[in-house]
Formats: structure tokens, sequence, C-alpha cells
């Protein structure tokens, strides 16, 4: 169990995502697809983030293509509503995502 953290509000939610360009809301997660010249340079970009997710301990559903990797996370411990936690996360995946060739 993780601690308890509170969900943000709308307002809170159209903020913060101003400063993740490409992001969105949808069903209550933070959403964002990423396209890469390659397969193997989206697999690559699985394993980093997995790496972030472990150092974080928070973790995002990521679903890999051919050439397309989509990321979708919320707060389990927070009811499946959008926190902090998941702009951390996301803030970390937008840093790596140009290293690894994603657009
Ligand atoms: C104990 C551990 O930190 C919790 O189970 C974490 C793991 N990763 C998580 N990831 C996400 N997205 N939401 C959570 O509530 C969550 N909880």
């Amino acid at each position: 169990m993780g601690a308890q953290v509170v969900p943000l509000d709308d307002a809170e939610i159209e903020d913060r995502i101003l400063d993740l360009p490409g992001w969105t809301v949808d069903e209550d997660r933070l959403n964002r697809s990423y396209r890469f010249d390659r397969h193997f340079q989206a697999a690559a970009m699985v394993l980093h983030i997995a790496q972030i997710q472990e150092e974080l301990g928070h973790h995002a559903e990521l679903t890999l293509g051919y050439n397309q990797l989509t990321v979708a996370v919320n707060t389990h411990s927070a009811g499946g509503r959008i926190t902090h936690l998941d702009f951390g996360l996301a803030r970390r995946i937008e840093e790596i995502a140009a290293g690894h060739g994603g657009l």
C-alpha cells in the first residue's frame, strides 16, 4: 500500500499539462503516444521507462506497437485519478523521449 495521495482537481491538471506538450487527459489518465523510426528504439524506451518507474515506485501502462509507444498513467491508490505522481512520471518520460528518437 502506497501513501495516501490526493487527486488533482481539473484546474490543477489543466495548469500542469501546459508544461507537457503532446500529453492529453483521457479517461482519468495522462496519455501520450510516441512514434519512432524503428521498433527497437520504442522497445529500448520501454526498458528505460521501467527503470524510472522502479526508481519512482510509480508505474504507467505501456503499450508497445511496431514503431509506437503509448503511455497512460493514473494513480491506483487515489482511486484511479490523476495525481502529482502521474505528472512526476510524465515529466521524467518526456526528458528521455527525444534521446530515444521518440516524437
Ligand atoms: C507499494 C507501491 O509503491 C504502490 O503499489 C505503487 C506502485 N506503482 C503505482 N503506480 C501507479 N500508477 N499507481 C499506484 O497507485 C501505484 N502504487
